[in-house]
């Protein structure tokens, strides 16, 4: 599902929580949400799913405008980072019910598939699940509406690692067999990089960048080696993080190197690999003077 946004602003009394964003997403792509606590993420997907009502600017889903808009929102599924769908005495086949109903593409057998996944019980009331599982419950029901926008906000949160990857690898197998339109909000770029084509960054309220993940990438350089050879190679550069393990140094650099910076580099025996998308969105997203 396409989703057009142009010179979108949300607005709550004073705080400006989107300022005059425009961006557009093909259909049958993982996004990418990233931003900082406080960037807009929440309040832009709550638009975008129909939940509010712009200040300004418009939001068209499919080429159709999705406030108040049932036909629009039938085919959006949003889900936070709590089951706020569900009451919380609900037991989690109730939460189900309640999906199903709202949804016309609901899969109930892939529902029961994932709760099997999650190891989690249909008796179980909502009010009882811990974050992790509650989490997972989210993700259940966002995969399983098979919504054609299917919104997930920092839906790993609490999730311990071996349920992140599961949750990753659901994910990529359904989207696989049923295409559809992913927006993902996370801090956890690093992990999710592989399963996404293309990352939008928002910092407070405005676009940042909508780009390509391996584009992304090609912003930065990794350089690893002797700990004084890098010092040497870095020097003058713009440097996002370094690590140090030994004598062997890694050091994170922003902006791309000419062939001769790549054969001083290769001289000096250097290894040169991709930049941690963590540290690009950090140093994208920082407040001038913010040091870490
Ligand atoms: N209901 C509200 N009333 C007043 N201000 C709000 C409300 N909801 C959000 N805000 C403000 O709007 C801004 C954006 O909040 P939003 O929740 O959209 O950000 P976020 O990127 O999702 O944050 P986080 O990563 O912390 O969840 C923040 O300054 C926040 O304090």
């Amino acid at each position: 599902m396409r989703v057009d946004v142009t010179g979108l602003t949300v607005r709550y009394g004073d705080v400006t929580a989107v300022d005059d964003m425009s961006f557009s997403l093909e259909s049958d792509k993982i996004y990418g949400l990233l931003g900082r606590n406080g960037s807009g993420k929440t309040s832009l997907m709550s638009v975008l799913a129909g939940y509010r009502k712009p200040s300004g600017g418009t939001v068209l889903v499919g080429g159709e405008p999705v406030f108040e808009n049932r036909r629009a929102t039938a085919g959006i599924s949003l889900v936070r980072h709590v089951a706020d769908a569900a009451d919380k005495s609900d037991k989690i086949s109730e939460a189900l019910t309640y999906a199903a109903w709202w949804r016309d593409s609901w899969d109930a057998r892939y529902a029961d598939e994932l709760l099997e996944l999650f190891k989690l019980s249909r008796d179980e009331k909502i009010g009882a699940l811990s974050l992790g599982q509650r989490s997972a419950f989210g993700v259940t029901i966002g995969l399983a509406s098979r919504a054609p926008l299917t919104m997930l906000d920092e839906s790993h949160l609490g999730m311990d690692t071996p349920t992140r990857y599961k949750f990753y690898d659901a994910l990529l197998q359904d989207f696989m067999r049923n295409p559809r339109t992913f927006i993902l909000s996370t801090h956890l770029i690093e992990e999710l990089a592989a399963l996404l084509e293309e990352v939008v960054i928002i910092d407070g309220g405005k676009l940042v960048l909508h780009e390509e993940t391996d584009s992304l990438r090609s912003r930065g350089i990794e350089v690893t080696g002797v700990a004084d050879d890098v010092d040497g190679f870095v020097a003058g550069l713009t440097v996002l993080s370094e690590k140090t393990l030994g004598r062997t140094k890694s050091a994170m650099v922003y902006g791309s190197l000419d062939d001769e910076q790549l054969a001083a580099a290769r001289r000096a025996g250097l290894e040169l690999g991709p930049i941690a998308l963590q540290d690009l969105f950090v140093h994208l997203t920082e407040p001038v003077g913010e040091t870490r």
